[in-house]
C-alpha cells in the first residue's frame, strides 16, 4: 500500500492496530507515524517495539500523511480538531476509532468534502483477529471505504455496516473482549479452587472459548444447533446450562452488551451538544 498513515494518539488500542498491522506487512513500520501530546517516552516504546516514526504532536507535518487515524479518547475530539483544521488537506482522509463520536460531528469542523470514516476495532487487532467495523461518512466515495477496508483488513475480519448500528456493534465487539476476559477470569478461578494450577486452568478456559468461536466460524452450524450437540439429557452441560439459565448468564451478556450500547449512543449525544455549541 503506497500511503502514510498517522495516529494521533499513542494508547492501548493504536497500539493494537499498529502491531497488526506491521504483522500483516501491508504497510512497512515507516509509513506508520504515531503521534500523542505529552507521553514522549511512550512513543519511543512504540518505536522501540514496532519500528514505527514517532513524532510529538507538536512536530508533525500533515503534508506527508495521506491517512489521519483518530485514536484519543472521545472526549478529546474537540480540541483535536480544532488543533486539525489548519492543517488539513483536500488529499487527507479521516479515519475515526471514537466510541460514539459520529461522522456527522467530525465533519462539522472541516471544510465540506473533506471525507471521514468511521471504524470500530477492537484490541485483537494485535493478533489481527480484531472483529471491525467500517461506515462511511458523507463525503466518502466507494474508493475512501474500499482503501480503508483494506487496510483494516489487516487486523482481522471487517463489516461494513450503516453508522446507525455503530452503538450496537461496539456494544458486541468493541467492548466484548472485554465481557469474554471476565467469563475467562471466573473459568480460571474456579478450575484453581477445584484444584487445577492456575496456569492450566487460564490455559484450559481461553481454548475451550477458541474452539467454540471457530466452530461457529469455521461450520455452518447455528450456535444453538452446537450447544444442542454439547448437551446429553441428564448429562453434566445439562447440568451447568441449567445453572446458567437460573442465573440468566445469556441475558446478563446481552444486558452487557446493551450497556455500552447506550453508553455509546450518551457519548454521541454528548458530542453532538458540544459541536452545536462550536
Ligand atoms: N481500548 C479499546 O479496546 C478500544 C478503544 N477504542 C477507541 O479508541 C480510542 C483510544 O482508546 P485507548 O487507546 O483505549 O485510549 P488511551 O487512553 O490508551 O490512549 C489515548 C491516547 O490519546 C493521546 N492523546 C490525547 N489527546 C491527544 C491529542 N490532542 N492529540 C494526539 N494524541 C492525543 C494520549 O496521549 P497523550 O496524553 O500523551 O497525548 C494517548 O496516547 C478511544 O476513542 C476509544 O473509544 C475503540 C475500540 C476499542
Ligand atoms: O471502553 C471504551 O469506551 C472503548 C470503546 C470500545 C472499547 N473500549
Amino acid at each position: 500500500m503506497d500511503q502514510t498513515i498517522a495516529f494521533l494518539g499513542a494508547g492501548s488500542m493504536a497500539e493494537a492496530m499498529i502491531a497488526g498491522i506491521v504483522q500483516s506487512k501491508k504497510l512497512s513500520p515507516h509509513q506508520i507515524i504515531v503521534s500523542n501530546r505529552s507521553n514522549h517516552n511512550r512513543l519511543q516504546e512504540l518505536k522501540y517495539t514496532y519500528g514505527i516514526r514517532p513524532v510529538p504532536r507538536n512536530n508533525l507535518d500533515l503534508n506527508e500523511v495521506d491517512t489521519i487515524i483518530l485514536a484519543m479518547k472521545p472526549k478529546d475530539i474537540e480540541r483535536v480538531m480544532e488543533e486539525l483544521q489548519q492543517d488539513l488537506k483536500d488529499h487527507h482522509t479521516l479515519v475515526s476509532i471514537l466510541a460514539g463520536i459520529p461522522t456527522s460531528v467530525i465533519e462539522q469542523y472541516l471544510p465540506a468534502g473533506q471525507p471521514v470514516v468511521r471504524v470500530m476495532p477492537n484490541t485483537s487487532s494485535t493478533l489481527q483477529a480484531s472483529a471491525t467495523a467500517i461506515s462511511s461518512g458523507t463525503y466518502t466515495t466507494t474508493s475512501h471505504v474500499e482503501s480503508v477496508r483494506y487496510l483494516m483488513d489487516s487486523i482481522g475480519a471487517t463489516f461494513l455496516i450503516p453508522e446507525e448500528q455503530m452503538d450496537i456493534f461496539t456494544g458486541i465487539a468493541g467492548s466484548g473482549p472485554a465481557y469474554l476476559y471476565h467469563l475467562m477470569e471466573h473459568m480460571e478461578l474456579i478450575g484453581e479452587e477445584q484444584g487445577l494450577d492456575r496456569e492450566t486452568a487460564r490455559e484450559i478456559g481461553a481454548q475451550t472459548m477458541l474452539g467454540a468461536a471457530r466452530m461457529v466460524l469455521e461450520s455452518d452450524v447455528s450456535p444453538t444447533q452446537l450447544r444442542e450437540n454439547v448437551t446429553s439429557p441428564n448429562g453434566t452441560t445439562a447440568a451447568g446450562l441449567d445453572a446458567l439459565y437460573r442465573h440468566r448468564g445469556g441475558e446478563a451478556m446481552a444486558e452487557a452488551a446493551r450497556s455500552a450500547a447506550k453508553r455509546s449512543e450518551q457519548l454521541r449525544t454528548k458530542a453532538i451538544q458540544q459541536a452545536v455549541r462550536v
